[in-house]
């Protein structure tokens, strides 16, 4: 449990002040570890869990990358996210992004499906519409309802979630940062050299970020701040054929976002075949509220049947696979109630730093989200206007 008790006295000697500690090791609090130590600071990545791990939101094989978005300031952050994911690829000698363009389906007339194609339109992307015939024809087993239209965003594709966090982690280490796992931050006693205390440790620092994940309320809280935060188990599916290796046909799923089909407010994506051969990644981009310290423990009943809808979505669009999943994993969200991130400063301790509410979306932007959350910890200014994502926008405490 994360306390406001007393710190354990086991600190280390003043000579260990970091420049900056991050606590949480998925892929924003990585990312910013990276951004810091290649800006010379002395940084501390603590992670409660030994790593890799299974429990918070940045595992997994394959997350969507694309600039095909209704806000135009994330399309405009992800120029700079794809540049600084290239950077990692050469840096780390391992391909992470793989082209496979996105599709966004859409019922005609749906508003973000037009803010998408403006976007992408403004800024002279590299995109193209496709009729619903045409895209039956080019991705046959798919099937359209009429009146649904298409687009895509060519350079999108997939990102290797993992072998990212891993490359990531391994270049901070590279450049001179420590990563500690298993060391979960108990207590952290703000002031301008801020006091973490770990089971086993107490560490001193000028500068803090946290990048706790579905964990975020849980440490923000004794630090007097309570964001609105919703943390959301996410059932990962993957569908079979009904024939294996059947037609074929399937074999040519695109990366593709499905915006309110059938009338219904919800989205749901799917990949094409990587992680496990012939199973395909197939979800509902919501979930049910539970906390992530009992992820599994479903003492109440679902307000969201997304497992239902998806047999539903696979049973009309996608008839020649097998309309229950397969394998189903779990994962997490942490939402903000407008699903835009929080980087931003503590209210009150401006030496702390917040990155958080990621909301589901936040992995391909995440090489950014560092390099905003270290600049934000170096008293930098960023080259973003933070605006949708400061903590005021929430009515906190
Ligand atoms: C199923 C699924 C599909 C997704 N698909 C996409 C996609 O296609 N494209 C996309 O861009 N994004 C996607 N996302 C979102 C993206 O994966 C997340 O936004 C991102 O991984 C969030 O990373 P994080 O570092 O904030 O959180 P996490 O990965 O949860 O990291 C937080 C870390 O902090 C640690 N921690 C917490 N408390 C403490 C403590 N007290 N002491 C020490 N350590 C602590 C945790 O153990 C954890 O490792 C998806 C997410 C899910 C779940
Ligand atoms: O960030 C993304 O691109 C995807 C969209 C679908 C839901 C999961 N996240």
């Amino acid at each position: 449990m994360f306390s406001v008790k007393k710190q354990v006295n086991m600190s280390v000697p003043r000579s260990t002040v970091f420049d900056c500690i991050v606590l949480g090791a998925g892929i924003q609090g990585s990312f910013t570890a990276y951004h810091l130590a290649k800006n010379h600071k002395k940084t501390l990545l603590l992670e409660q869990f030994p790593l890799p791990h299974s429990r918070g939101s940045s595992h997994g094989q394959t997350r969507i990358i694309r600039r095909a978005y209704g806000e135009d300031f994330y399309t405009n952050m992800m120029e700079e996210s794809y540049q600084l994911w290239a950077e990692l690829e050469k840096e780390s000698g391992i391909q992470l992004y793989r082209k496979t363009g996105v599709v966004v389906i859409a019922p005609t007339g749906n508003e973000e499906f037009e803010l998408i194609c403006k976007n992408m339109e403004e800024r002279q992307m590299s995109w193209g519409t496709l009729t619903q015939e045409e895209f039956m024809k080019k991705y046959p087993g798919f099937l359209l309802k009429a009146g649904e239209v298409v687009c895509c965003d060519h350079d999108g594709g997939v990102l290797s979630a993992d072998k990212a966090l891993r490359a990531v982690q391994e270049q901070f280490k590279t450049m001179g940062g420590v990563i500690r796992d298993g060391e979960k931050v108990t207590h952290i006693q703000p002031g301008r050299v801020v006091t973490v205390t770990t089971a086993s440790h107490v560490f001193e620092t000028e500068k803090l970020v946290i990048t706790a994940g579905p964990w975020a309320q849980k440490v923000l809280s004794p630090l007097g701040l309570e964001l609105p935060l919703k943390t959301l188990r996410i059932n990962v599916c993957y569908w079979k054929e009904k024939i294996p290796g059947g037609s074929g046909l399937l074999q040519n799923i695109p990366t593709f976002l499905g915006v309110n089909l059938n009338g219904e407010e919800h989205e749901v994506y799917g990949l094409p075949s990587q992680e496990y051969p012939g199973l395909f990644k197939i979800c509902f981009h919501g979930g049910n509220e539970a906390d992530p310290e009992e992820r599994e423990l479903q003492d109440k009943p679902n307000k969201i049947d997304d497992i239902q809808i998806l047999c539903n979505f696979i049973s009309q669009y996608l008839p020649d696979l097998h309309p229950k999943p397969a394998v189903i994993e779990q994962c997490m969200y942490t939402n903000t109630p407008d699903c835009n991130f929080i980087l931003d400063y503590h209210p009150v301790h401006k030496n702390i730093v917040i990155g958080s509410g990621f909301s589901g979306h936040g992995f391909k932007l995440s090489p950014l989200v560092g390099k905003i959350l270290c600049e934000l910890s170096i008293g930098k200014q960023p080259l973003y206007d933070l605006k949708p994502f400061c903590i005021s926008r929430f009515k906190t405490q």
